[in-house]
């Protein structure tokens, strides 16, 4: 099994070319020598003396880039004049922005829009809050809240930086649900105050999706929110992982022929998404999961300072296991990393039991590097857009936000949620199942469907839905 991994960084190389001393096989031949792999090349400007072109270059990491530069500077007749690195480009202003769907052309249009006619539906409204959802943005608008407390794996970076990763979980709702989804970073770590920050601003939206707040604060804000506001309110680090992960590991069962009761599973990593996938995975049937942090193995006999922790001990580690990853890892069926990186070494994978599942999750860098582990395992799966087999939540919200909007579910339950997992499961065929081909792919068209289909279903059946459903796809 061949891993294809996509280079780490792609850079734009504006290089100015003296025609009389170089030429551009010397501009290929000298990237070519350092590993630099070139994928596109722009003429910007020809003059007499020199030429200038636009190279773009994929390179494993910043330091290789510096080689790259370093490596052309250093030949007479190239100039290297500008640097830019394409993800920074694609952020410059920000990923998204607010469209009108209603032109504005003239005064008659300028008096419906806005006041005087806007006014009657603003009283409208006021007569019955219900018609909101008619006559606002409420009924396809989500809120994407996060204080930046747990930004992918970055940990506690602040509500400025957790933008970038806001404002792309508000871009894939738009194209992959069209939901509407606003990023709200908040600049307050104090559950109380976001609670009531959530709840202030919950009129004008159809659902709350929390992002990257730290545990165990997450499990307080999400369930105190969930029971104040008759909109769904769902974190996503924990549901829609979780949902993500169960349909990734029915599949991997299947493929390896074991089945869930029998399976012995690590989590490593007892935080937000962690703790989440545990429930998961038990309500679905696996029996035995050992949970594992930085205080080694979660067991019964310590209190721990985190409550979540004492209180996972009470439902998962049937044997009440001690120890370190390594005890824990030795003959299991499956290992799920939602920590961070480099947790998960060689040794640990080649102690487990035959066709090893390893899902490494950690964002931006999983548990272990895939390249390492492929040799020594059966299944393997990151939270990555550029491996095979990406278990990630983009794989739920946008379906599961999809269902939700539509049958104006108060809540999403965990009917809905299995009904998710299920439903992305099933786009991988029996005939396509396979190694690398456990999981759809984020742009299989049929992903969103099948989740907002099956999620409607579910929240009829359980009776949240406020909605007679029309059909949008
Ligand atoms: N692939 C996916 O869809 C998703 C991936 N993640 C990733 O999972 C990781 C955790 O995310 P959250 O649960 O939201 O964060 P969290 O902060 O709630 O929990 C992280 C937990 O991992 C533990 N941990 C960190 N380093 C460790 C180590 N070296 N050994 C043992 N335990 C360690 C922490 O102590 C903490 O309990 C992040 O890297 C995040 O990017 C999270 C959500 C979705
Ligand atoms: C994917 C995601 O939500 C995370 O890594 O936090
Ligand atoms: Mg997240």
């Amino acid at each position: 099994m061949a891993i294809q991994n996509s280079a780490g960084l792609s850079l734009i190389l504006r290089l100015e070319l003296e025609n009389s001393i170089t030429t551009f096989g010397q501009v290929a031949s000298a990237i070519g020598e350092t590993g630099g792999d070139i994928i596109a090349v722009d003429v910007i400007h020809v003059g007499k003396s020199h030429v200038t072109r636009d190279v773009t270059v994929n390179v494993f990491d910043r330091a290789h880039g510096q080689k790259v530069v370093k490596a052309l500077d250093s030949k007479p007749g190239i100039k290297v004049v500008n640097v830019s690195d394409r993800t920074f480009l694609v952020h410059i202003g920000g990923k998204i922005e607010v469209n009108s769907k209603v032109p504005v052309k003239n005064r008659d249009d300028l008096s419906r829009v806005y006041t005087p006619g806007v006014a009657r539906v603003c009283q409208a409204i006021h007569e019955d809050p219900s018609k909101a959802y008619q006559l606002t943005i409420k009924r396809n608008t989500v809120a994407v809240v996060s204080d930046g407390t747990a930004v992918l794996g970055l940990g506690d970076i602040g509500p400025e930086a957790a933008m970038p990763v806001m404002e792309g979980k508000a871009m894939l709702f738009k194209q992959l649900a069209q939901v509407d989804a606003f990023p709200i970073c908040l600049n307050s770590k104090d559950p109380d105050e976001i609670v009531a920050i959530v709840k202030a601003i919950a009129p004008a939206f159809g659902g709350i999706n929390l992002e990257d707040i730290s545990s165990p604060r997450c499990f307080e804000i999400e369930e105190r929110l969930k029971k104040e506001l008759d909109i769904p309110v769902f974190h996503d680090d924990q549901h829609g992982t979780a949902v993500v992960l169960l349909a990734g590991l029915l599949n991997a069962v299947k493929l390896v022929g074991k089945r869930l009761e029998d399976l012995k599973v690590v989590v490593c990593g007892i935080g937000a998404a962690g703790i989440a996938c545990t429930r998961m995975i038990l309500s679905a049937g696996v029996k035995q999961v050992i949970g594992v942090d930085r205080a080694g193995i979660i067991n019964r006999n310590e209190e721990y300072t985190n409550s979540m922790w004492t209180h996972y001990a009470q439902f998962t580690n049937p044997d009440n296991l001690t120890g370190s990853l390594a005890e824990a890892i030795q003959g299991a069926d499956v290992f799920i990393g939602l920590s961070g990186p480099g947790v998960l070494k060689i040794e640990h994978v080649k102690s487990m039991a035959k066709d090893p599942i390893v899902f490494a999750m950690a964002n931006p860098n999983p548990e272990i590097d895939p390249e390492d582990a492929e040799p020594y395992v059966r299944v393997l799966a990151t939270g990555r857009s550029d491996y095979p087999n990406q278990i990630n939540n983009v794989l739920c919200f946008p379906g599961i936000f999809r269902g939700a909007l539509d049958s104006r579910a108060t809540c999403i339950n965990e009917e809905m949620k299995l009904a998710a997992a299920q439903a992305i499961a099933s786009v991988v065929s029996d005939e396509e199942l396979h190694e690398q081909y456990i999981i759809p792919s984020v742009f299989n068209k049929k992903v969103v469907k099948a989740v907002r289909d099956a999620v409607v279903k579910a929240a009829n059946r359980t009776g949240v839905a406020r909605k007679e459903i029309r059909n949008i796809f």
